[in-house]
């Protein structure tokens, strides 16, 4: 069955907002974790905006899930992670600016930068992840560069779901199925909702793992953080019994 890791970037924006502890992101996550979360994921930038490094520091001892610490590998972000040693690493190639995580990883390309990253986090027995996008010499790049997993990068999904359905999922079946061949686990996130998570789950083999925040913290300011954690366990469950075994 896949896992949902639940992403609390949001959460810290709210807190960020008045300056002040409410509401409490440690908290919030072992809640989170209490309501039927399998993971945290945390994303700190370089600005803070909304996940500080002190945050990732206070969750890593107190997360008995799995948690999950993503973001660009620049110096300050390397030390945190081996200082924190979450069960996974996730790493993106977003620039400092960008409103949001808007492109995967050219393993080709950046293959030099990343090895020696990936390889100072495996020592450390942290799980590599790498963000990417659904073209087939990228994921065998990643296979390449010695990542555990990759990460799916699903806005275009999220996109063209509305018109396609779960046909939107086609290209990231194929790419779990390569992905698979090659030894790397599959994760997936970015923009997966209530709408679409079933239809990607029933789709997509090999899944570990779904990461997902904005939709979600979203959805939970009307169903509440219990009973909207429950309802994306229900859809993955229900996209899980639509597969074709
Ligand atoms: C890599 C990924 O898709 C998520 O971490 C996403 O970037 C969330 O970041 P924000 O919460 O800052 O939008
Ligand atoms: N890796 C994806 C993630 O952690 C959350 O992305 P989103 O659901 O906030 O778009």
């Amino acid at each position: 069955m896949t896992n949902l890791s639940v992403n609390i970037n949001k959460v810290a924006t709210l807190r960020n907002a008045r300056g002040g502890n409410v509401p409490n992101v440690l908290q919030t996550a072992l809640d989170s974790e209490r309501f039927g979360a399998q993971g945290i994921t945390v994303h700190p930038r370089p600005d803070e905006r909304h996940i500080r490094y002190s945050d990732a520091r206070e969750l890593a001892p107190a997360v008995t899930t799995e948690f999950n610490i993503e973001g660009y590998p620049d110096e300050k972000f390397i030390s945190l992670v081996l200082e924190t040693k979450p069960a996974q690493v996730t790493l993106v190639p977003d620039g400092p600016d960008v409103l949001t995580s808007n492109a995967g990883w050219d393993t080709r390309a950046h293959a030099d930068f990343l090895q020696p990253i990936i390889q100072r986090f495996k020592e450390a027995g942290i799980r590599v992840s790498l963000f990417i996008e659904t073209d087939e010499d990228l994921i065998r790049g990643a296979a390449e560069l010695g990542a555990d997993r990759i990460e799916l990068y699903t806005e275009a999904f999220a996109v063209n779901h509305a018109s396609m359905g779960a046909n939107a999922a086609t290209p990231y079946a194929k790419s779990a199925e390569l992905a698979h061949s090659l030894g790397l686990g599959v994760n997936a996130g970015h923009d997966l909702s209530l709408d679409n998570l079933a239809d990607f789950v029933a789709m997509v083999p090999h899944l570990d793992e779904v990461s997902i925040g904005h939709a979600l913290i979203s959805d939970a300011l009307y169903l509440g953080l219990e009973n909207t954690i429950q309802a994306y366990r229900r859809q993955i469950e229900l996209g899980w019994n639509r597969r074709e075994h």
